[in-house]
């Protein structure tokens, strides 16, 4: 058989499942979105994370930050911090998205990827608060970067999509259950990033 190419700044490769992946382009305007980015940079209070990778703890490549609905915290676990809350822009943009995604959502975490050395390794969104079979979508600001997904079942199974500025990305139906995705790091040289993923946590 073929061997699938899997170019990650190449664009989009042939073959995208696109029952669990749905792209649109331009769903913010671009001069809108580069003022949504400078302000969500400067006034975001941005955290980085500190994860246990076997027995070592990283640092996260990027900076994040989590806005959801109050009563979404459960103020009982001890696991969570408490989520910070909506602002006029984020609630804009959450208006924009929910009725393409169909879905009402009430929690976004903002990614900010400095440049090409920011990133976020191979995984897939199933903790057990997003339900098995979430849709996610995922709102992309500045510097164009390569989005993979490969089949849980077959690694070797790989496709990429370049995420641009002010699109949308509907992850829905298998693609947490079936896939993993990453933000690969990139040795050229990269812009500013910010993407938000709305979901559902429960
Ligand atoms: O930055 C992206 O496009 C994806 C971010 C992501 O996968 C996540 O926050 O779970
Ligand atoms: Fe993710």
């Amino acid at each position: 058989m073929e061997q699938l190419a899997f170019f990650p700044e190449c664009g989009q490769t042939k073959g995208l499942p696109t029952e669990v992946l749905e792209y649109l382009p331009n769903v913010f305007d671009a001069e809108l979105g580069n003022q949504l980015m400078e302000r969500f940079i400067k006034e975001t209070p941005w955290t980085q994370k500190v994860v246990s990778m076997y027995d070592k703890q990283v640092i996260t490549p990027r900076l994040s930050a989590w806005y959801a609905d109050a009563e979404t915290y459960d103020y009982t676990s001890l696991r969570k911090s408490a989520p910070n809350l909506w602002t006029p822009e984020l609630l804009m943009i959450k208006s924009v998205v929910e009725p393409i995604a169909g879905v009402a959502f009430n929690s976004v975490l903002l990614n900010y990827y400095r440049d090409g050395n920011d990133s976020v390794a191979w995984h897939s969104d199933n903790e057990r608060a997003l339900g098995t079979h979430p849709t996610i979508a995922s709102v992309t600001f500045g510097q164009v970067r390569s989005f993979d997904i490969r089949s849980k079942a077959d690694h070797s199974e790989k496709y990429s999509l370049r995420l641009e500025h002010g699109s949308l990305l509907l992850m829905k139906g298998d693609l947490q259950a079936k896939w993993d995705h990453r933000i690969a790091k990139s040795t050229r040289a990269m812009k500013p990033r910010l993407n938000l993923t709305f979901r559902i946590v429960v």
